[in-house]
């Protein structure tokens, strides 16, 4: 007979007990349950099958010789059945030969006992397994903690930490694929890199905390702006932003600079110490243009970059395109309508200058 439980806290096991003999296996799970395991039986090759998938128990105790298919035959199934698992099977048979218990190991079993099998041996294994079933539980935890460690390092790696959105090293390889799809599906793409006003004086006056709420803000101000599923805003860096604009041509992309600009006038958070305006802006550099083989990354945001430098230089609290000034210049030489450029395909930029600067609020405050 089995002991009572020993005190060192073991996990009880799940123990699928497999023998044709209706006697032998009510002794044996009296045994087991007395010890605290939860048992269920099975008198056959089959329904030991069965039983294995539907209870995924910790350990299988297997008959050798059952009518029909085999106890070897049985653990070699189980093995299939579980394919990167691992449930002990210890077999018991009342065969005592060595070839039995090769094959026994061969068919996918851990151990070998000869019945009648003492009852202090049959507790030493399992308490063995107990400790095994401890370990393998443990490691499941660990591989499971460290999966999410893994995906939230990923997560980490690709994101601002501050206010959530893509970081530069995530905007890069964006832009590169962007560049790449436009290039092949011969369509506009826009990239503006925005650059808050006077953000020292903000910190300065302010504080840091407010100043980290403030990029919070505009991130997200950003984020809101960006209407379609491609449009993607990132933190650049500091003070800075930056938005791929897929399939948006130079219309598009002064619609989106007026929609920032409107924006921040309208949410108007104070900015104490902005020779600009009362409220928080931003200047912008904005480049338009269906790439060709040699567009790449860094150009596209050496020339957004450039224009964001006129835009601050300008004046702050607008944005600036290099291409957009050329429209205009050519407008203007050419003294065309709006109307000749609309025909031609072309926005009409005459309206606008070479800056986009916020217009004045009408009598409610809307533009
Ligand atoms: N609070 C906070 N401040 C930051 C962060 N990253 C950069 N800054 C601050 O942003 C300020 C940027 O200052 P500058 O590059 O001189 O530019 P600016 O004062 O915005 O002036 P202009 O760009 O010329 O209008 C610096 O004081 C940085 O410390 C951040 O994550 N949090």
């Amino acid at each position: 007979m089995l002991q009572a439980p020993l005190p060192t806290a073991l996990p009880p096991l799940r123990i699928l007990v497999v023998d044709d003999q209706a006697s032998t296996r009510e002794v044996l799970s009296a045994q087991l349950q007395f010890a605290g395991h939860a048992v269920e039986e099975a008198d056959s090759a089959e329904s030991a099958l069965q039983a294995f998938q539907r209870h995924r128990p910790d350990l299988v105790l297997l008959d050798v010789e059952m009518p029909g298919h085999d106890g070897y035959w049985v653990a070699s199934q189980m093995r299939a059945a579980e394919a990167g698992g691992w449930t002990p099977i210890i077999f018991l048979s009342s065969l005592d030969q060595d070839h039995c218990l090769w094959q026994a190991i061969e068919s996918g079993g851990d151990d070998y006992l000869v019945k009648p099998v003492s009852s202090t041996v049959l507790q030493a294994k399992l308490r063995a397994m107990q400790r095994l079933r401890r370990t393998q539980s443990r490691l499941i935890e660990l591989s499971d903690e460290l999966r999410l460690a893994n995906e939230q390092l990923t997560r980490l790696s690709h994101e601002d930490a501050l206010t959530g959105l893509p970081n530069r090293r995530s905007f890069d390889a964006r832009l590169q694929q962007e560049i790449l799809a436009a290039q092949r599906e011969q369509q506009p793409l826009t990239l503006v890199l925005c650059d808050i006003d006077f953000f020292k004086g903000y910190n300065d006056s302010l504080g840091h905390v407010a100043g980290d709420a403030c990029l919070q803000r505009v991130g997200s101000l950003l984020q809101g702006i960006c209407r379609r599923p491609r449009d993607y805003p990132a933190r650049y860096g500091g003070e800075e932003f930056a938005l791929i604009l897929p399939l948006t041509p130079r219309s598009g992309a002064m619609t989106f600079a007026r929609a920032v600009l409107r924006t921040l006038a309208l949410t108007a958070m104070p900015h104490p110490s902005s020779s600009v305006a009362p409220h928080l802006t931003l200047s912008g550099g904005i480049t338009t243009c269906i790439p060709d083989q040699d567009t790449a990354v860094e150009g596209l945001i050496r020339r957004a970059d450039d224009a964001l430098y006129a835009a601050k230089s300008r004046g702050r609290n607008c944005f600036f395109s290099f291409e957009m000034q050329m429209d205009t210049r050519e407008q203007r030489s050419a003294s065309r309508t709006a109307a000749d450029f609309q025909a031609s395909g072309r926005a009409p930029l005459s309206g606008f200058g070479d800056l986009l600067s916020p217009a004045p609020p009408s009598v409610n405050g809307q533009k």
